[in-house]
């Protein structure tokens, strides 16, 4: 295929016709065109909630602004001459900003200095250095507008330097990856919990980034990203940032302290009270249990299920991390199917 095809990436929805006539009706040809173009591009802000419990908005608020300043700066100090400089750059500025909707005021929202960073067509003059990554991983991340890890990586061009820029495609034919007869899929990214013995396969032995039929790969190319670390480096380590694409990062940020996640808005038209007792059936990983239970300032009682095993381990975990359920009358996680 000529690169200049290979390179190019021009996402369009196709709408169930019924809804597309509702929504023009609403919007208006133009303006729901380009409402349906925005769809295709990474969110340009996100919302984050302040875990009231623990902190308020303007401690994090702070703190958040601080530590993005720190990173912009690193970013600059590692400046190579290399052309994804400009890229990492913007990726990790970020404006931050108190929620401004009423009752709301506990959240912000951080919103990129340059929506939509993304190259969906690549330059031209030379050709690209490539990364495949699983398709699993890529949806997560495009949704999630973040960064690739290592395991998510199936291919790496040679050469690839830290601060390269750097196409990414997506392996369409393989949702996961394979070894020795099953899927692996190594690093749960919502949950963050390792599954260590399919993580430590791809550590011993990166089978993929090994083999030599990288140019045979195909690969949907879906936009640019600067990488974060260098092709020997993949092999060494496990876990980092691999691709800054689209990027802002809060690993700096404890958890304990926020969530990012819309469920607010759901919470609060519920309007918990204290001294409510509240069913959450589908609740992991916990956005709006935990949602909830901040509203009604822990006291009451709250019973969160969810089918799935892990996800319910995970939730307990992570709640009574954030300090959550400490006080309410009853918390209860259980593993158990509502429908
Ligand atoms: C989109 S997530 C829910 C998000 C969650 N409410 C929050 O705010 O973070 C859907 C969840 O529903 C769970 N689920 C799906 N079918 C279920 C069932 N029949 N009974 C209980 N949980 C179910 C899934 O395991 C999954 O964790």
């Amino acid at each position: 295929m000529d690169a200049s095809d290979r390179y190019r990436f021009e996402p369009s929805l196709r709408w169930n016709p019924q809804v597309e006539e509702y929504f023009i009706k609403a919007y208006g040809a133009d303006h729901f065109a380009r409402i349906s173009k925005s769809l295709t591009r990474p969110s340009c802000y996100s919302c984050i909630r302040v875990n009231t419990l623990k902190s308020t908005n303007d401690v994090i608020l702070k703190s958040h602004r601080k530590s993005a300043e720190t990173r912009q700066q690193s970013a600059i100090d590692d400046m190579n001459q290399s052309d994804a400089n400009q890229l990492l750059v913007a990726s990790r500025k970020v404006h931050n900003s108190k929620c401004q909707l009423p009752r709301l005021d506990y959240c912000f929202v951080c919103q990129r200095f340059r929506p939509h960073n993304i190259a969906y067509a690549h330059a031209q003059d030379k050709p690209p250095k490539e990364i495949i990554v699983s398709q699993n991983k890529s949806e997560v991340r495009f949704r999630k507008c973040s960064g690739i890890y290592v395991p998510g990586v199936l291919a790496c061009s040679a050469h690839v330097e830290k601060g390269d820029a750097i196409a990414m495609s997506v392996d369409v034919e393989r949702p996961t990856g394979w070894w020795m007869g099953r899927w692996y899929d190594t690093w749960n990214y919502s949950t963050g919990l390792q599954t260590g013995k399919s993580a430590a396969v791809i550590c011993e032995y990166p089978n993929d980034l090994q083999h030599p039929y990288f140019s045979e790969r195909s690969g949907l190319y879906i936009g640019q990203g600067a990488t974060m670390m260098s092709r020997a480096g993949m092999f060494r380590y496990l876990l980092f940032l691999i691709i800054c694409f689209l990027n802002f990062w809060f690993s700096d940020v404890r958890r304990k302290y926020f969530a990012k996640s819309p469920s607010i808005i759901t919470a609060h038209a519920l309007d918990p009270q204290q001294g409510d007792r509240i069913l959450d059936m589908c609740a992991a990983p916990g956005g709006k249990t935990t949602a909830i239970a901040i509203l009604m300032k822990d006291k009451g009682e709250v019973v969160a299920v969810d089918r799935s095993h892990n996800k319910v381990q995970f939730l307990t975990l992570s709640n009574s991390f954030c300090g959550i359920g400490a006080s309410l009358k009853h918390f209860i996680v259980e593993r158990g199917s509502f429908f």
